[in-house]
């Protein structure tokens, strides 16, 4: 039987001093240690932007008004294969936090570029 390939929905939250917002990966998670824009697995039925408000919502506390797709790829990981959906997000209210208890922050792309994220993002974070 073949399987659908997970669907992941991630926003780039820019603030007004040009700085994304990015967490750590951490314990059990895939790709801990890795740095990563907020986002998560889209639900069997649950269109992308949904997808993408429910997930700022529950990781960083924002509340998601506009957002624009900005790369669509799938990626084979050595263990996984993943549809990531990365959006710009053009809208938001709200102040950022850390609802997981994740390692939290603004960075700039100079910074960016410098920490360790997955593979799959190098093209989005070169386009920035
Ligand atoms: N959120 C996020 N995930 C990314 C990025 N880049 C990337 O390869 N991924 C991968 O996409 C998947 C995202 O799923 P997730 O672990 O965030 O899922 P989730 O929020 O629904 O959490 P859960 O399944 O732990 O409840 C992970 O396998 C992660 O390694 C990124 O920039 N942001
Ligand atoms: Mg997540």
């Amino acid at each position: 039987m073949a399987v659908a390939i997970q669907r992941i929905v991630i926003g780039l939250v820019r603030n007004s001093q040009d700085q994304y917002l990015i967490s750590l990966r951490r314990g059990e998670q895939h790709l801990a240690g890795k740095w990563e824009f907020p986002g998560g697995k889209a639900e069997a039925g649950e269109d992308e932007l949904s997808a993408l408000a429910r997930e700022l919502e529950e990781e960083v506390g924002l509340e998601l008004t506009g957002a624009e797709l900005m790369e669509r790829k799938v990626f084979e990981f050595d263990d996984r294969t993943l549809a990531l959906h990365f959006y710009r997000v053009t809208g938001y209210r709200g102040q950022p936090r850390a609802r997981e208890g994740q390692p939290l922050k603004w960075a700039s792309v100079e910074e960016l570029r410098a920490l360790p994220f997955p593979k799959a993002n190098d093209s989005v974070i070169a386009a920035l």
